[in-house]
């Protein structure tokens, strides 16, 4: 009889979902125990990373500077390389692909390159892989020290260091006062990459008590020359007291000079030197295009209003020497519409308005920035068309700074400089600074005389009016307090028309100018021994000179209180605006002018004319009524084809000037938030 398939039996055939089953138990459990092997072999992702470093470093020796074109070419951390790319920076610039590589290699770097050529990432590449090099964590404390001159520099440095090193998890933060000390202090201890300017870290070190800089690595001198302009070389050396001997810096500077020497002297150890464009024709860019015009001081406003309705289109940054000027005439400039937006920069602003201004202008397709020499290093405008140096820059390296806001990074740019018949000697010192300038002419008949414009509009003002005897008062100081005194000449200002080009019927009395008045002979016999035997020293702008004002006073008001700063003075400052007025009204502020004018060792400057100066007359103008919209074309008469880009056919429909009624006033007390 045959089986059947149900009979048990030995030759029974075993079911298949018991054996699937226990075929499918083995085969988890031999997974299970592969998984588990895998894991233990498996490194942590420290060591994998360590082991990735000292791949990098064993490449560190072998960089070789002709073959590199992009970032990638660099032995790099992948999270350094995918902040670079995420940000859109592939093809490294020359200073970057110079420096770079020592910085990698832990060398000291002194690296100077002109304006706009890249010198931030340059550094922030080295920091960024130094920490990673070390794998630095947020509790291991402050590992770098990025110190720049101004508040918007570090800001910029800052900005550009969360967007490369996004990737990295160390944490950064931007110190630059203008807020509680008290909040920063609590903070401080948490930041691996400090960004910072030099007088509020002066003041940590000395009254942040947890504050340590104890295993710093690496120390970086941004706009080196600017710091010490700025008159930061004591606060350098004692800052740089506090910090770790073993450590590496890096110094970056776009002009090479004598205190940038000195400085690199006392913080570099055995540095590498990288001048890019030392043996370069120009020392600005070549994409730039520079020309001046020779005006007249009482022609100026009118040449700025005629110029600007030639450009509606374009971004513009003008720079004026000093704040209150800038007060006045964006103030004025936004009455008269000019059809283009106005913003203001400058140092009498709070922080976090200044912060806003900065970005709003960055923003902004077609605008026009009035600043003071606050916005004339570093910072990183982009697509700026056209620099306009409204009054003559205190020296050539200056006019570098100021002119290098535009073309940078292989953009074009323009620069036009105005000065009047007895600046001409700048003319000279540019071109002995290789700086290529050449000189176009104004077309008279397209110039607007905006002087009666400005007649009636003080004269329903009573505030501005007051801004404008301010600023005239502050400009013919700017002047008197320049250094150079073979460019600039108080005693040649046509004062009263000066006064009447600013709107005002009568020029203000200045009274340093009527103290030099009383004792003419001695002065003037003084000013002119002193124009022999003198050497020259770096002299302050109006606005470096408030700065350092108040700087002065923070520093002494800390004194006072011995060595505590109490609320009341930060509210102060806060308000300081508010206040603006009446501290400019302050008897001992030229008292003050006076001091710090000897103490960076000013001349005495010749003495203007005495009758002119008291004599008030009636300046012919011819102010032609026209209507706003109207087109001016050939405003310029150049030695080249339509300097001024006039084209105005597509400008005809009028923008309304776009400026905010408070730009001067500072709402705002927020301090800027300490990233972490
Ligand atoms: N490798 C790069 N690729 C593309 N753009 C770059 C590169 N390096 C820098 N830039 C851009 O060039 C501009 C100028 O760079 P940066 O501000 O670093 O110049 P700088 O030399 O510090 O100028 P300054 O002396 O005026 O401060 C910036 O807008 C920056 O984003």
């Amino acid at each position: 009889m045959g089986k059947t398939a149900n009979s048990p039996g030995s030759g029974a055939r075993p079911d298949p979902v018991r054996s699937f089953n226990r075929w499918k138990k083995k085969h988890s459990h031999r997974q299970n125990k592969k998984k588990q092997l895998r894991k233990q072999l498996k490194k942590p992702e420290w060591q994998v990373e360590r082991e990735s470093i000292s791949r990098l470093m064993q490449n560190y020796e072998k960089i070789n500077v002709n073959e590199i074109t992009r970032f990638s070419d660099f032995p790099l951390s992948k999270k350094t390389l995918k902040g670079l790319q995420e940000a859109q920076y592939r093809l490294v610039t020359e200073i970057q692909k110079q420096t770079i590589g020592l910085a990698l290699q832990g060398k000291d770097v002194l690296g100077a390159a002109k304006t706009g050529s890249g010198k931030t990432l340059a550094f922030l590449v080295p920091v960024l892989e130094a920490l990673y090099r070390l794998q630095w964590t947020s509790t291991d404390g402050l590992g770098v020290l990025i110190i720049s001159p101004t508040r918007e520099l570090a800001y910029q440095t800052f900005e550009v260091l969360r967007k490369v090193g996004k990737n990295h998890d160390f944490s950064a933060g931007l110190i630059i006062g203008g807020k509680d000390l008290k909040h920063e202090a609590e903070r401080i201890n948490n930041i691996n990459i400090l960004v910072c300017t030099p007088g509020r870290l002066l003041q940590h070190m000395d009254e942040t008590v947890s504050f340590h800089a104890t295993d710093l690595q690496m120390l970086v001198l941004d706009e080196a020359d600017r710091i010490l302009d700025m008159g930061f070389a004591d606060t350098m050396n004692a800052v740089i007291e506090n910090l770790p001997k073993k450590r590496q810096t890096l110094l970056f500077s776009a002009t090479q000079t004598k205190s940038v020497k000195d400085l690199a002297r006392l913080s570099l150890k055995n540095p590498e030197y990288v001048w890019v464009h030392e043996k370069a024709k120009y020392s600005t860019p070549a994409t730039l295009e520079q020309n001046y015009i020779v005006c007249e001081l009482q022609q100026k406003i009118s040449v700025l209003y005629s110029f600007l309705r030639s450009h509606l289109k374009k971004k513009s940054i003008v720079f004026f020497s000093s704040c209150k000027e800038v007060q006045y005439l964006y103030r004025v400039f936004c009455r008269l519409r000019p059809g283009v937006s106005i913003l203001a920069l400058h140092g009498r602003q709070q922080q976090m308005r200044r912060m806003e201004v900065y970005n709003e202008f960055v923003r902004k397709r077609a605008a026009v920035l009035f600043a003071t020499d606050i916005a004339a290093r570093g910072l990183d405008f982009p697509a700026v068309n056209w620099v306009l140096q409204f009054d003559c820059p205190e020296d050539a390296n200056t006019y570098i700074h100021r002119a290098g806001r535009t073309a940078r990074y292989k953009e074009d740019g323009e620069a036009l400089l105005i000065l009047l018949p007895s600046e001409k000697a700048m003319v000279q010192q540019l071109l002995q600074k290789k700086v290529p300038v050449k000189e176009i002419k104004i077309n008279p008949e397209k110039l607007i005389d905006v002087q009666k414009k400005l007649e009636s509009i003080l004269a329903q003002d009573q505030d501005l009016k007051e801004r404008a005897q301010r600023c005239f008062v502050s400009y013919v100081r700017s002047v008197y307090l320049m250094k150079d005194k073979e460019v600039f000449d108080v005693s040649k200002l046509p004062i009263p028309e000066y006064a009447l080009s600013l709107g005002l019927a009568v020029a203000p009395r200045v009274r340093f100018l009527q103290k030099m008045q009383k004792q003419p002979t001695k002065e003037l016999v003084r000013s002119q021994a002193d124009k022999v035997i003198e050497p020259r020293a770096p002299s302050l702008t109006n606005d470096e000179v408030e700065e350092f004002r108040a700087y002065f006073n923070e520093k002494m008001s800390i004194l006072q209180k011995g060595g505590k700063r109490l609320e009341g003075t930060e509210h102060r400052q806060d308000n300081d605006t508010g206040n603006e007025e009446q501290e400019e009204e302050e008897d001992d502020e030229e008292e003050m002018e006076e001091k710090l004018a000897k103490a960076k060792g000013s001349q005495a400057p010749s003495l203007p004319n005495t009758s002119e100066a008291q004599k008030i007359k009636e300046v012919p103008t011819q102010f032609l009524d026209r209507d706003e919209e109207e087109e001016d074309a050939d405003f310029l008469k150049v030695k080249r084809h339509n300097v001024f880009g006039l084209d105005l056919k597509d400008e005809k429909t009028l923008q309304p000037t776009q400026c905010e009624d408070n730009q001067d006033e500072d709402l705002y007390n927020d301090p800027l938030p300490l990233d972490e």
